[in-house]
């Protein structure tokens, strides 16, 4: 471990156990974390927004294993999250992976549900993702998606129910449109350019790979991957130059009206007004996204400061099902990260408040009145309050402890109140204090 040390990034404690002899390491694995009381009140609060916009927009929980098959992820197209697989053999020999993503585990139970699911389908899940980056990067190496999918809409309205659900959730966190932004564009854009240059079908994922890498790589780099899948300067200007459009109406100069992508934007554009999200969104063409499978629409938001990666992205994935060997199925969804999401809440001074809230506490302050404690906590907790039961303390380490865990009611119990059947109650935010029969405390 004295190795791993020195090839720590910043921000990583070195893990002082691994040198003492026979202590293990107390770090998780590397790229991992911990949810300590207060990581997790936070995560929760932020799971509770997602479940919470899911459930108003009508969408329904659906579950899958961390662990897949390494044929669900096999694709050919050089995305960087096929080339950072976190894959193993395991012991009865089969490949498997822990998934770096959701939206394939969808559409695997959308083919398995086959005939017994009526479309549309509307489903959502939140769940831990993996990758296996060689650490010389220090990034993280797992992190939690929320995914909103919709299966059997082929038309944008089902993009711009979408839109609408990462709308309402910026709006729950306190987010505004000055905020943060939601690039727009289509595939379909790419696709135009590649007819007009009548570049062949099978470019068409490769080239949206790389293309995915503007704004990450500098232009010449992009011109030269482009170049070495075979298209030609001319080509490679004209892709860049459309890529680069930032007006929907410029756009409609370029590839005419009756292009398919221009026509969906206009109409998603034209829905944006209907919802209200209109000062969301922008149209950008330089949007791609790095998933393979999209096939026309895709977004991502954007921090305006320009600080962050993306905080959330998606699109239209419509020929999935039949890269599985299935009928295709027109679809849709987005994911939506865990960890971008806090950094921008906490440059926007957003985050809530994480402190415990519990009811009661009860001390018995003799140890003979252990029992009597016991049954006043059994009862104010089937009658539903949340009761931290205390004992074998100093009532000043008492006193503390209600403050830190911001309890409403202390509730003392001793023997010469006891023996009228009367306990003792402070309230601790006006800090009154009464005697009361035991089985009236409500
Ligand atoms: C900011 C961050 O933690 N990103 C992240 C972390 N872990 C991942 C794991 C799998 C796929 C994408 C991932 C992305």
């Amino acid at each position: 471990s004295s190795a791993s040390s020195s090839t720590l990034t910043h921000g990583e404690e070195a893990s002082t156990q691994g040198d003492a002899d026979g202590v293990v390491d107390v770090n998780p694995p590397r790229g991992t974390r911990d949810f300590p009381p207060e990581d997790m009140r936070l995560r929760t609060w932020l799971f509770d927004q997602f479940r919470e916009v899911s459930r108003l927009m009508a969408f329904e929980e659906v579950d899958f294993p961390v662990l897949e098959s390494e044929a669900l992820f096999i694709r050919k197209a050089g995305e960087e999250i096929t080339q950072q697989l976190y894959n193993f053999e395991d012991k009865g020999g089969r490949r498997v992976v822990l998934r770096p993503e959701i939206t394939p585990s969808l559409a695997r139970l959308v083919i398995k549900q086959g005939k017994s699911v009526s479309l549309p389908l509307k489903w959502f899940t939140i769940g831990q993702c993996w990758r296996y980056e060689r650490m010389t990067r220090g990034r993280r190496r797992e992190h939690y998606q929320w995914n909103m999918d919709i299966f059997g809409v082929p038309k944008v309205r089902a993009e711009a129910e979408l839109l609408q659900a990462i709308v309402l959730l910026f709006q729950r966190l306190g987010i505004t449109s000055s905020d943060v932004g939601i690039r727009v564009s289509s595939r379909k854009v790419l696709q135009a350019v590649l007819n007009m240059y009548s570049i062949p079908e099978h470019l068409f994922t490769e080239v949206c790979v790389i293309v995915d890498k503007l704004g990450k790589l500098t232009r010449e780099e992009i011109e030269k991957e482009l170049m070495s899948t075979g298209l030609s300067s001319e080509a490679v200007q004209g892709i860049i130059e459309v890529l680069s459009l930032k007006s929907l109406s410029k756009l409609e100069e370029v590839l005419g009206s009756d292009v398919e992508a221009v026509a969906d934007l206009k109409k998603l554009f034209s829905f944006a007004e209907q919802y209200g999200y209109a000062d969301w969104i922008c149209f950008d063409a330089s949007v791609v996204r790095g998933l393979a499978y999209y096939t026309g629409i895709v977004f991502e938001a954007f921090d305006r400061e320009g600080k962050l990666r993306a905080i959330c992205g998606g699109g239209r994935y419509d020929r999935l099902l039949s890269t599985f060997g299935s009928e295709d199925i027109p679809a849709c969804g987005f994911g939506f990260g865990d960890a971008v999401i806090v950094e921008l809440l906490k440059e926007k001074a957003l985050l809530p408040d994480m402190s415990r809230q519990i009811d009661d506490i009860i001390f018995p302050l003799d140890e003979v009145l252990e029992g009597p404690a016991s049954s006043i906590a059994s009862s104010l907790r089937k009658k539903g309050r949340a009761v931290d039961l205390v004992e074998d303390k100093r009532l000043k380490w008492v006193f503390k402890h209600a403050e830190r865990i911001n309890a409403s009611w202390l509730i003392l119990v001793g023997n010469s109140e006891w023996e009228r059947g009367m306990v003792r109650v402070k309230i601790l935010s006006t800090r009154e204090e009464f005697e009361v029969k035991a089985d009236e405390l409500e």
